[in-house]
């Protein structure tokens, strides 16, 4: 006991030690800020003092256009210093407040002593900047602490692999500079701390996980080989959490390369987004790129129309089931998301490349320019060897010259000088600078007419200019409309009420979900798509809900991308990802797969309660945290239930659960089920657009709390007739798995067959 009180001691006063060279740190970074920030204030009050502007003479111009620029560029690295400055001095309180977790006692074979290796969220030097007193956590020597128990242990450098012996391996629980727990641990890393971690309530903020990485998380957060590395792992596994250490640990590594804007994740909705947001912040880091496939496809295709929600799929999946259509819409979806339909689109370009392509007419005041059949004359006029958006190019070469042709004889109309007669001062001021940066001068009137004229028919064939440019000239809408009445289609079950769907809405400007990646990708095919060579590393959680033509999508998109692919196989809650391929079981070349059976969210009696819910349940491993066995309620009328459910969330707030959620099936049910129980608990509806939750309690469709978690959840009705059919099995899975430390069932009338037998109510 002594010993340890010593140890206590020692451990703490290195954290003053530590204190004061931050203290240091930062009072010499506060003069060196200071004096950027004056430097900044002068340079910018200054800016144009050391500037002469002279724009008589060409040379002159350029004298000048050179000083502005170099004065710029001052300012600018000024202020990238200071920005670079305000960050270290960030991460110097973070450091202050809690400077490491972790430590090692390493002995590197050869040498006489271990050395004591103590691990933050980032790097410190001594007041020297000889020694470090701190190691970053993603440094390579940190992967001692995750990787290893006490005894042989090596390590990855750049120049080779480091054998050696861990002494000790120890961890520390600092808050506010202050020790507050001390564990020696032995094997792995310290269940004491996880246990002291996920015991905790639960956040609306994903929290970083780094102090307590497990094994085989850190083999996903540390690859870097793999072009694909898969990662199917149990509901409450880590898989979000690896992902963002993972984006943290790369742009460390590869900091003089790779910026945040290089990474992008794909998550499964904006509460999602909104959720993790603070993770790499925390981290000292920025935020990557962060989207959802509904707003890459919105974003892809523009005002013409407007494409399907997957939430009002999902919803119409779920609820539609007796309507006229349902299962040939189910097909639909089905079918339209296979590998199968991609292909022939792929054989329906073919076709093109020889005959077929439709094309769009320009039109100008009122007069036909180029007529459909021109281009398309023009089109199938070049050497069919050559691919369709290169053919595609060179027409709209020559229609760019034609074009220019047709301009120059249009500025003689008159309709050109009537309009230029009624321009007003701005535009000759505009038309002016025009001039003088064409070097034309305005010596006569001649001169400027002939300009503004030029401007004139310029400006009204901007358009028609942008849209040859952008190789815009083919009419994919009604070329995917020809695509759909294809004789290989035909054949597929039920094709025809199927295309009779699509058609309808595509006339109400509607893009079914189901149709808007085959559509954007016949486009891509058709005229070329610039692939996205920026992003190198793209991250896709929740990827089981991806299909296999989805994938494909994004490839092409991300040519040059490393992939990271999360998911979990039983939360598959699509109509066409569930019992089907998707991305997690696509067999993709260079990749690597890592599969995680642990869950480390829910409580053991939470954990062994819902993996009976699935098949091969069996295998999912929960972390040993105790807590309060599952309940299920069956209620036979409404009032009951809902009174069950009030006095449920009374009794969770009384014993201190910050958040909890009240889940439904779907976001009708949440809507009717909210306006019945607003008025005798506080409750806040979460809709498809909330990108934000506070604490308290919450009501909200199952597809909107994934990835998600809560202190304690109430299924809303479990019963037969709500999750009853096997498509609805992974959505009650994937909302019961939602439950950190307390699960409450209710269900009106008959169980559903998903709750273990022996527990029905
Ligand atoms: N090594 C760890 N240390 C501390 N907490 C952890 C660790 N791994 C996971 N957790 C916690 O477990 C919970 C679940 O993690 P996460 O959301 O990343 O899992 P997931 O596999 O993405 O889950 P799901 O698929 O169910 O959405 C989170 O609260 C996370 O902080």
């Amino acid at each position: 006991m002594e010993k340890r009180n010593e140890e206590w001691k020692r451990e703490q006063s290195r954290i003053e030690m530590i204190q004061q060279v931050i203290k240091a740190k930062l009072e010499k970074l506060q003069d060196r800020m200071g004096g950027l920030k004056e430097g900044i204030i002068e340079l910018r009050r200054d800016f144009w003092k050391d500037v002469t502007i002279n724009l008589d003479h060409p040379d002159d111009v350029i004298e000048t256009f050179t000083s502005i620029k170099q004065q710029a560029e001052l300012l600018a690295e000024q202020e990238r210093n200071h920005g670079q400055s305000y960050k270290k001095v960030e991460q110097l309180l973070r450091l202050n407040q809690s400077p490491y977790f972790g430590r090692i006692d390493f002995q590197e074979e050869g040498e006489q002593a271990a050395e004591q290796i103590y691990i933050g969220i980032a790097s410190l030097m001594d007041q020297k900047d000889e020694d470090f007193l701190i190691f970053d956590w993603r440094a390579p020597i940190s992967s001692l602490y995750y990787d290893h128990s006490p005894g042989a242990a090596s390590y990855r450098t750049p120049s080779g692999e480091i054998e050696g012996n861990i002494e000790l391996k120890r961890q520390y629980i600092i808050k506010g500079g202050k020790l507050k727990g001390m564990f020696d641990t032995g094997v792995t890393i310290g269940d004491q701390l996880l246990q002291e971690v996920l015991g905790g309530t639960a956040n609306t903020q994903m929290k970083s996980i780094v102090a307590t990485i497990q094994r085989e998380q850190n083999h996903i957060i540390r690859n870097e080989k793999s072009r694909y590395l898969v990662v199917q792992g149990v509901a409450g596994s880590g898989k979000t959490s690896a992902a963002l250490q993972r984006a943290a640990y790369l742009l460390y590594r590869y900091r003089h390369t790779l910026t945040s804007e290089n990474i992008m994740l794909f998550s499964p909705n904006p509460l999602f987004n909104s959720y993790v947001a603070t993770v790499l912040p925390e981290l000292g880091e920025e935020n990557m790129v962060q989207t959802t496939y509904q707003q890459y496809l919105i974003s892809r295709f523009g005002k013409g129309f407007s494409v399907e929600d997957s939430y009002s799929q999902i919803e119409y999946t779920l609820t539609a089931k007796d309507e006229p259509g349902y299962d040939q819409r189910i097909k639909g979806i089905r079918f339209k998301t296979s590998v199968a339909y991609k292909k022939s689109i792929d054989e329906y370009v073919e076709k093109l490349s020889t005959q077929g392509l439709m094309f769009k007419s320009f039109h100008f005041r009122g007069e036909l320019l180029f007529s459909s059949e021109e281009i398309h004359d023009l089109f199938y006029a070049f050497d069919k060897e050559i691919s369709i958006p290169n053919r595609l190019k060179l027409t709209a070469e020559k229609l760019l010259k034609d074009l220019s042709a047709f301009a120059k004889k249009e500025r003689e109309k008159d309709w050109v000088l009537e309009e230029a007669e009624l321009l007003d001062k701005e535009d000759y001021l505009e038309a002016f600078r025009q001039t003088q940066k064409e070097e034309e001068a305005f010596d006569d009137m001649e001169q400027e007419e002939r300009f503004l004229k030029k401007k004139i028919v310029s400006q009204h064939l901007k358009s028609i200019r942008r849209q040859l440019k952008g190789l815009k000239l083919l009419n994919i809408e009604a070329l995917y409309r020809q695509f759909l009445t294809s004789d290989t289609l035909a054949e597929a079950e039920d094709w025809s009420l199927i295309r009779a769907y699509t058609i309808n809405q595509i006339d109400q400007r509607v893009i079914p979900y189901e149709d808007a990646t085959p559509y954007l990708y016949l486009q891509d095919q058709l005229e070329g798509r610039k692939a996205n060579t920026f992003i190198r590393h793209l991250f896709i959680d929740e990827a089981q809900d991806y299909s296999p033509f989805q994938f494909e999508f994004l490839r092409q998109q991300f040519p040059n991308s490393k992939m990271t692919i999360l998911g979990d196989m039983n939360q598959a809650i699509y109509a066409h990802s569930m019992h089907a391929p998707t991305l997690l079981n696509a067999e993709l070349e260079g990749e690597e797969k890592i599969v995680l059976t642990k869950s480390y969210r829910s409580t053991r009696q939470i954990v062994e309660f819902t993996r009976e819910m699935i098949a091969g349940g069996e295998l999912i491993e929960p972390f040993n945290r105790n807590g309060e066995e599952p309940t299920v309620t069956k209620v036979e009328s409404l009032e009951s239930l809902h009174k069950g459910i009030v006095d449920r969330v009374g009794e969770l707030q009384k014993k201190g659960h910050e958040t909890i959620a009240i889940i439904c099936k779907t976001a009708a049910e949440s809507q009717t089920a909210y306006e019945q129980l607003k008025a005798q608990i506080p409750l806040r509806l979460m809709k498809k657009e909330t990108n934000a939750y506070e604490k308290g309690t919450i009501i909200l469709p199952a597809y909107l709390a994934k990835g998600i978690e809560f202190d304690a959840v109430i299924l809303y009705n479990a019963s037969q007739q709500q999750y009853g059919r096997e498509m609805e099995r992974n959505l009650f899975y994937t909302a019961c798995t939602r439950a950190m430390h307390e699960l409450h069932l209710y269900s009106l009338g008959t169980c559903s067959p998903f709750i273990p037998k022996d527990c029905q109510g």
